[in-house]
Formats: structure tokens, C-alpha cells, sequence
């Protein structure tokens, strides 16, 4: 797999070099010189084909021969030790449950999958890495889980004080070893920022191995395609157009779907939905750009300004603004909206949403409304509901149980760095850490 910066002023590179590089030197995106599609016969028997098949074919599609495929086959067994079940929530509507992992949030397959990756290269080759990953939630515990006590590797995980839910600062603080949390006074954005900064400064670069976990890397995006296969061969037999919503924030889920449907799986329509930070969904509106600071929602692991994988989705169609729309459908929703499609689904049926499924179920029967289509519609589940338990608890008006992996990390005590969103106090901090 060769790989070509969204920039283009920075030089081709591997898949491993990719991987660990994180980021271009020119500040763009790593994207594949070309995505491969997957033969017809691969569509053929895919609902034949376990989880785990289907995601070794798709990423030895992709990467070719750099990692030998007993091995690969190996790596994709570890990362997907955990289903991905579709559920039936109405007629024509499934929920797809992407959060069965260890953090119990999507990012599990991502973040697994990138630390099984690094640890083979790694095996070949004794160096140190220090990651550094920004989070709005979910990701920082995802990719911390991944890396804990992994030999060689330091995790450093910047998070926005004050707007990641109770639980999930828990999840982000409480690991020790490997793995440190810094509070940042400032937005998921700035600590974006600062980790963007980091790979463009010289001296850091020079001192310390520095790699991204953020969906930025594109060993996070392979496996964020597979669950749309996945979805796709359980609804095959149905034979109706499938259409996809992704709770979207950095729009690194939505970019897996997009490389998923150029390797040719048949997807109708991606439904792009957010929350108030409707940053590309205006784009799709109106064709132009316009990031800006976040605000704070229910839906908080979607409080994104400034989105990363923007660069990467028109790239994919060439900036082409009417070819992005033929295949994408933007959309978003209020908090007032978001609970009251929790409310609304937990009464009709008993199923329980968290607030980002909630906007990516609106998503979908905005999309049927608005079309008229008839398809087999499924919505991403990207969190466990009980990681937001104070606002779907009183959503429902029910108590719900807290998982025992939450559990656990719930009486723990947090310990976290506080740090300013200047990008000199990251850097200090990080050349004392060495
Ligand atoms: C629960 C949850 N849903 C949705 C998203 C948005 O995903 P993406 O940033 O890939 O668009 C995130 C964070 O990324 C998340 O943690
Ligand atoms: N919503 C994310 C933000 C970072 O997303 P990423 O997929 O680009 O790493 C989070 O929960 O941290």
C-alpha cells in the first residue's frame, strides 16, 4: 500500500511508515495512492463469511503483501475478540452495535487494531514511541486500553476539561502505567491543535518518536470499514438498498464507510449526522468551509469545529461538491431533538439509545421522509448508553446498569496533568517527559 499526502508536498510512503509517522510532514492526510475493489465474488458469499473473514479480505485488499497474511489473519482475530451485532428496532431500521469492546465505545476496533499493527512492526525493531492522541471521549480510553503496559510505548491523551462525561474522564485518567491524561483548559479542537502542532515541530520530532491514535492515522480508518461490510452481508439476503447514518464528529467513521463503498461494497447513501457542530453538513449545503469553535452538546464525543477527516472525504471525490452529495446526505440535530428520539424509541420498543445513536437514528428517518425510499436502514451505535448515564437516565426516567468494566474504573481516583491550550506548555511538558 502506498500512500500520498492530502497536500501533496510531502513524499509517498508504506503502509508501516504511515502508520507510525501519523501525520505528513506537509500537515496533510495520509490516503491511499488507490483503493482497491474487492472481487465480485467476494460479494457473492459475503454473507457466508464470519466477521473476521470479511476483515481480513478487505484489509489485505488494501495493504497487500506488508504484513504476511498468517499474520494478519492473527491481528485481526485478536482486535475482533467482540461482535458487532445488528439489532432490529423498527421495520426497515436496525441499530448497529459498535459497542461491545473493551471501552464500549466504536473506537475499540480502530485503536485495537492500531496497537496489534504497531506491536508486529514493533516486534521487528526496538524503538520507542510516544503517542499522542486527542479525545472529545471516547477515543483517549479506546486507544489507552489498546496500548496499556505495551512495552516501548508511551500514551499521552489530551482531553477538554470539563466536557467529556463523568464516566468517560474516568475511563481516560484512571489507567496509570504507560498511559497519561492532560487536562486541557480549552475545546476538543484545541487539543487537536496541539497535537498537530507537536508533528510539525522540529525540535519534539527530533527528541522523541511522536505518533497520532487519532483517526488522523490511517491504521485507524481500515478498521473502521469493516463493520459496514459486516452490516451489509447480514442484510444481503433482504435485497434492498442499504443506507448507512453515522453519528459524525471528526468524520473519521463516515471516511471507513466511504473507502468501504470505493473497495465496491454496495452502499445507497451515507447519512451524515450531527449534532449542533454541523460543520459539514453546511458544507454540503452550501459548498463552503466553515470551521469554527465547538459547542457543547449531550451528544459530546461530537463536539467537533474543525473536522480532521474533512480533508480526506473531498479528497475521495476529488472536491468534486455534487458527486460528494450523490452519495452523502447531511443532516443535524438539537440536544431538545436528540432526547426526544431516546424518549421516544425507549418508549415504543424498550430499545435504549445514547445520545449519538439517538442523532444517527434521527438521521435515517429524516433521510426516508425526505426521499420517500424504500430501504434497509441502519443506524451506528457508537457508545454504550450508560457512558452518558446521567443524561439517559433522566431521558428514560429508568435507572440503567452500568456495565462491570464501567463499574470498575468508576470508584477509581482520576489523575490528570492540567495544561493550557498553548501549544509551548505541551511542549515543555513533553520534553521533561522524555
Ligand atoms: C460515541 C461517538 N459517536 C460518534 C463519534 C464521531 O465519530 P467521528 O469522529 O469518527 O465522526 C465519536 C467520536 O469520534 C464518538 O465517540
Ligand atoms: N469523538 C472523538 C474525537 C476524536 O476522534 P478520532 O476518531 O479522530 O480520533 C473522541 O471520542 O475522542
Amino acid at each position: 500500500m502506498r500512500l500520498y499526502s492530502t497536500n501533496r508536498s510531502a513524499a509517498e510512503v508504506s503502509f508501516k511508515e504511515a502508520v507510525f509517522k501519523g501525520l505528513p510532514d506537509d500537515n496533510g492526510l495520509f490516503m491511499p495512492v488507490s483503493i482497491p475493489q474487492l472481487p465480485s465474488a467476494f460479494f457473492e458469499t459475503i454473507d457466508k463469511l464470519s466477521f473476521q473473514e470479511i476483515a481480513f479480505q478487505v484489509t489485505k485488499t488494501l495493504i497487500g503483501d506488508e504484513i504476511p497474511d498468517a499474520d494478519l489473519k492473527k491481528i485481526i482475530d485478536d482486535v475482533l475478540s467482540f461482535d458487532a451485532p445488528l439489532v432490529k428496532v423498527e421495520d426497515n431500521i436496525s441499530v448497529l452495535e459498535l459497542f461491545h469492546g473493551p471501552s464500549l465505545a466504536f473506537k475499540d476496533f480502530g485503536a485495537r487494531f492500531m496497537a496489534k499493527i504497531m506491536s508486529y512492526f514493533l516486534q521487528k525493531e526496538k524503538k520507542e514511541i510516544h503517542i499522542l492522541v486527542a479525545t472529545s471521549g471516547d477515543t483517549g480510553s479506546a486507544v489507552a486500553q489498546g496500548f496499556l503496559g505495551m512495552p516501548g510505548i508511551k500514551v499521552t491523551i489530551l482531553y477538554p476539561s470539563g466536557k467529556v462525561s463523568d464516566i468517560q474522564e474516568k475511563q481516560l485518567t484512571t489507567l496509570g502505567q504507560n498511559i497519561t491524561a492532560l487536562e486541557v483548559n480549552g475545546t476538543f479542537d484545541d487539543c487537536q491543535r496541539l497535537v498537530k502542532e507537536a508533528f510539525l515541530d522540529k525540535e519534539l520530532n527530533n527528541k522523541i518518536n511522536l505518533s497520532s491514535a487519532n483517526s488522523i492515522n490511517i491504521s485507524r480508518l481500515i478498521p473502521q470499514s469493516f463493520y459496514y461490510f459486516y452490516a451489509y452481508s447480514k442484510l444481503k439476503s433482504l435485497g434492498l438498498p442499504v443506507v448507512f447514518s453515522t453519528p459524525s464528529g471528526n468524520f473519521g467513521n463516515l471516511c471507513g464507510g466511504l473507502i468501504a463503498k470505493r473497495m465496491g461494497l454496495p452502499i445507497h447513501k451515507f447519512v451524515a449526522s450531527t449534532n449542533a457542530n454541523d460543520v459539514v453538513p453546511e458544507f454540503l449545503e452550501t459548498g463552503i468551509f466553515n470551521p469554527r469553535p465547538s459547542v457543547a452538546t449531550i451528544s459530546n464525543a461530537m463536539d467537533v469545529g474543525n473536522p480532521s477527516n474533512y480533508a480526506r472525504l473531498v479528497e475521495l471525490y476529488g472536491k468534486d461538491l455534487e458527486a460528494i452529495k450523490k452519495d452523502i446526505f447531511g443532516t443535524r440535530y438539537n440536544d431538545e431533538e436528540t432526547a426526544q428520539a431516546i424518549e421516544k424509541v425507549y418508549k415504543a420498543g424498550g430499545y435504549i439509545m445514547d445520545p449519538h445513536g439517538a442523532v444517527a437514528y434521527l438521521g435515517l428517518k429524516e433521510y426516508a421522509k425526505t426521499t420517500g425510499e424504500k430501504f434497509s436502514g441502519v443506524f451506528l451505535a457508537t457508545a454504550h448508553p450508560s457512558k452518558f448515564i446521567e443524561v439517559v437516565e433522566e431521558i428514560i426516567n429508568k435507572k440503567i446498569e452500568l456495565p462491570e468494566r464501567l463499574q470498575t474504573v468508576v470508584n477509581k481516583k482520576k489523575e490528570a496533568f492540567p495544561l493550557t491550550s498553548d501549544f509551548s506548555d505541551l511542549k515543555s511538558y513533553l520534553l521533561k517527559s522524555m
